[in-house]
């Protein structure tokens, strides 16, 4: 499997605390991959490196079939080359429909310009209907987006990210304050996601982790430990002993 993003030996130090030490890590064109790692690990550092709010001293990022470099773009231009973000707490607009919020988040897609000039057409009336069945919400498209429960809300979001078509996706502690039914519901979702794209989720929640079902990277002090299926990181004496056996 050729890689979609390939970071390689990057090292970022704060204050002369050395975070990120010589990580290299890649991930392929559709899959699905869970970072773990104790508090302090790195796994947020990492994603602010991908997504260019954290430059690092020295490394490569590359991205895509005929690889880029990250490190040259800027934030907006790592986001339209195709990385989204999902942060743990939802940003919806909570005054705004479902529907408004996924069509805002097609206008935004479409660049500034667009913004301006818009008319929505039945195309993007269908797209956006596309995007909340793909999430889940076909069924609450009129609803205000602050009614709906916590999971809804971060499902929404993911369909606002999905606009975008990103080719890989970040998404940081998807099941933190969900329902078991949620959790469930957003485990079937990332893993449909990940079929067509990148999927990479940064989650504590090991039982979570276990119904991803997909290669788990470890990290620890900066740099990987351990990789390959929880089954086997978690036997792994040196995750053991700093991450599980706390
Ligand atoms: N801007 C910064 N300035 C100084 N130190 C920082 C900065 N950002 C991160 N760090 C330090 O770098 C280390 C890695 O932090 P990071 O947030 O990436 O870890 P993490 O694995 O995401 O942890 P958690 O699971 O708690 O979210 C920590 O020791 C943190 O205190």
């Amino acid at each position: 499997m050729s890689a979609l993003l390939e970071v390689s030996g990057v090292s970022v130090t704060f204050d002369g605390f050395r975070a990120i030490n010589n990580l290299s890590f890649s991930i392929g064109a559709a899959e699905l991959r869970a970072i773990i790692g104790p508090n302090g690990a790195g796994k947020t550092t990492f994603m602010d490196i991908v997504t260019g709010k954290t430059r690092p001293d020295t490394g490569t990022v590359r991205f895509g079939e005929r690889p880029i470099s990250l490190l040259a773009l800027s934030e907006a231009q790592i986001a339209r080359a195709g990385v989204g973000r999902k942060f743990q707490r939802p940003t919806v607009f909570e005054d705004q429909s479902v529907a408004d919020n996924l069509t805002m988040a097609l206008k935004a897609a479409r660049g500034p310009f667009k913004v301006l000039f818009w008319k929505e057409t039945a195309a993007d009336r269908a797209r956006v209907a596309a995007l909340a069945a793909e999430v889940g919400l076909a069924d609450q498209l009129t609803r205000k987006s602050g009614e709906l429960s916590h999971g809804q809300k971060q499902w929404l979001e993911i369909g606002m990210l999905l606009a975008q078509e990103p080719r890989l996706l970040l998404v940081d502690e998807p099941a933190a304050g969900m329902t078991l039914a949620e959790r469930e519901h957003t485990t079937a979702l990332l893993v449909e996601m990940a079929k067509t794209r990148a999927v990479v989720v940064v989650e504590h929640d090991m039982e979570f982790v276990r119904r991803l079902n997909c290669k788990v990277t470890v990290l620890h002090e900066g740099a990987v430990l351990a990789e390959g299926s929880l089954d086997h990181v978690t036997k792994n004496p040196q995750v053991i002993e700093v991450y599980l056996g706390r």
